[in-house]
């Protein structure tokens, strides 16, 4: 029986994915076997020793310790793209509300008073205060061009807009997704002075961290809309405000409101909720519940943020070992080492590695002895080791 540790409400049909005979799931349990969330704060929690991995139903996991789970040798998995639709529908909602003055004038007709032909008289009367602009023709800035800049770059220029683009890392695939036509901007300066719209899909890491500061500000139009769906940390908001008081940008949208902000005109600020849908909730919640039990189960690494990628196909009637390594000389060498020693055939063997983590997964057609797991954890670099039993035993 595995034990899962629930963080955060989790959609339902991704915990269905844990068979009942097999998995108990709770959101309160001593030694759980692995932790699935979504955005609660682990980097302070004393996480136990039982945790074997870690599933992030959605995209960003800066509110995990990886370093900490990659020294314990716990590999971390989150669901890349399975939020993406969601989070790219609101960002153009952003563009589309901040460009129609769509809050202000919310606001404005809710505090009208008078009867029926005199609340008319004020709407005709009012209206032009929130004229706005159309999108065809005007130009977005899209920083990141992973899952889900790709999609907001395809979606804007559908709607005719001019896109530019900067991601010095961008992957082939999502390089493949993006529109021809989408213009690579030579740097984040180059992106912030030739766009209209400026939007933010990058992680929160030290190198993005105040992206967008008070320097890159001043290369803004005044009439730009900065939309910040990434992380409330990209941006240094004390430049956003002395920039919206002074002129040099029009407005703010952001999914991560601090009491600086939230309240400003020029802001319009959403409870974090570009992920907040049904479907992006049941994606997500399948997606990291099937890479955990898979793990769990057969050891392969799917979509894990600090693991390889690592699939060897189970077959029944063997028994698997699940080392976790540090990437240095020889650590296959003693593995098969110890295993000959004991005179146990290896079926089947994969060995991964990513930075200084290796993954070694051992098929063998006999159990490896209870000795072999002790001698295997005692050798220098080894993490973790476990020892899968045969489906069909
Ligand atoms: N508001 C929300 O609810 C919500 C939902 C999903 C994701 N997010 C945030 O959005 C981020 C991106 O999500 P994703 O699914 O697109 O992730 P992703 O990993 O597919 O894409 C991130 C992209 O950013 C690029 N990048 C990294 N550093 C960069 C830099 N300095 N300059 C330019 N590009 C850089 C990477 O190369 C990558 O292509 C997540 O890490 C998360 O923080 C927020
Ligand atoms: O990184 C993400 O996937 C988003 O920020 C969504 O976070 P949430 O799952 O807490 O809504």
């Amino acid at each position: 029986m595995y034990k899962i540790l629930t963080l955060n409400n989790i959609s339902v049909v991704g915990l269905e994915r844990f068979p009942r005979d097999g998995y108990e799931v709770a959101s309160d349990m001593s030694a759980p076997d692995a932790i699935i969330l979504r955005s609660y704060k682990m980097h302070d929690m004393d996480i136990p020793g039982s945790v074997k991995a870690i599933g992030r139903a959605g995209a960003g996991t800066n509110n995990i310790p990886v370093q900490r789970m990659s020294e314990a040798g716990v590999p971390v998995f989150n669901a890349p793209g399975a939020n993406a639709n969601a989070v790219k529908e609101l960002v153009v909602t952003g563009m589309l509300i901040a460009a129609r003055n769509v809050c202000q004038a919310y606001d404005y007709v809710r505090a009208l008073e008078g009867s029926d032909e005199e609340v008319e008289k004020q709407v005709e009367a009012g209206k032009k205060k929130y004229a706005g602009y159309e999108l065809p023709g005007r130009t977005l800035g899209v920083i990141g061009l992973g899952a889900i800049g790709v999609k907001v770059a395809n979606a804007a220029q559908a709607l005719g807009m001019r896109v530019l683009g900067y991601d010095p890392s961008i992957t082939v695939t999502n390089a493949w997704k993006l529109n021809a036509g989408v213009e690579q901007a030579s740097s984040v300066d180059d992106l912030l002075a030739r766009s209209d719209f400026i939007t933010l899909h990058v992680p929160l890491i030290d190198a993005t961290r105040d992206l967008i500061n008070a320097e890159r500000l001043r290369l803004v139009k005044k009439t730009t809309v900065l939309m910040n769906f990434a992380r409330g940390g990209v941006v240094d908001e004390a430049a956003v405000e002395e920039a919206l008081n002074a002129g040099k940008l029009a407005s703010f949208v952001t999914d991560f409101p601090t009491n600086r902000l939230r309240c400003h005109d020029k802001v319009i600020a959403l409870p974090h909720l570009g992920a907040s849908t049904g479907e992006a909730e049941d994606n997500c919640a399948v997606m990291v519940a099937d890479q955990v039990r898979d793990y769990l189960e057969t050891g392969n690494v799917r979509n894990s943020v600090n693991f390889p990628e690592a699939q060897l196909p189970l077959s029944g009637g063997l028994w698997r070992l699940c080392i976790v390594n540090a990437n240095v000389p020889n650590m296959v060498g003693q593995i098969s080492g110890q295993l000959g020693e004991h005179n146990i055939n290896i079926v089947d063997l994969l060995n991964k590695s990513r930075g200084e983590l290796a993954y070694t997964l051992v098929d063998t057609d006999s159990q490896p002895p209870l000795e072999i797991i002790e001698n295997l954890r005692g050798i220098k670099g080894v993490l973790t080791v476990r020892l899968l039993e045969p489906k069909d035993a």
